[in-house]
């Protein structure tokens, strides 16, 4: 597919092992996407893979380095769909150095526990990542 933009982004959570909280970052732009909650991450530059730009984009955004873990599947190998030119690739990440501040694109981060499905699905989160949250749950739900 042509043209397809590559979006990266991370599900950082407190263990890969043995999940019990995401990280949630809140966005402050563009105008229709600021105030919702999404997948700290970006898009992917020319020249680096998928895996090195979410590393620089965790680096950039949250000031921190992460151990990635599993992709989270979505059965396309694009990733899942964002919209009509644009795939997100999501993997568990666990932090490894640096303490997740919002330096970059959010204004709040927010630790959400994963046993509690209505608290994480509560947040106003993209609606694009509302499936891609769903199947994150249910994965870990599935794992525990
Ligand atoms: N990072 C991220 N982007 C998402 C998510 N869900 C979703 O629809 N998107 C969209 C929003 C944007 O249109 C696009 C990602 O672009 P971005 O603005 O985060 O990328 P970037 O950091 O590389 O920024 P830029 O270079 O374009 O300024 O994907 C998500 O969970 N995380």
């Amino acid at each position: 597919m042509t043209g397809l933009i590559n979006v990266v982004g991370a599900a950082v959570v407190d263990s890969l092992e043995t999940p019990t909280r995401l990280l949630a970052a809140r966005r402050t732009a563009p105008p229709q996407f600021a105030g919702m909650w999404e997948f700290p991450g970006g898009k992917v530059e020319v020249g680096e893979t998928a895996e090195a730009a979410l590393h620089r984009e965790l680096a950039e955004e949250l000031g921190v380095e992460v151990r990635l873990g599993h992709e989270l599947e979505s059965g396309n190998s694009a990733g899942w769909t964002l919209n009509e030119r644009a795939a997100m690739r999501v993997w568990f990440a666990e932090l490894t150095a640096g303490e997740p501040r919002p330096l970059e694109d959010h204004d709040e981060l927010r630790w959400m526990p994963l046993d509690g499905f209505d608290d994480v699905l509560g947040l106003p989160w993209i609606p694009a990542d509302l499936p891609i949250v769903q199947a994150l749950l249910d994965r870990v739900s599935a794992a525990a």
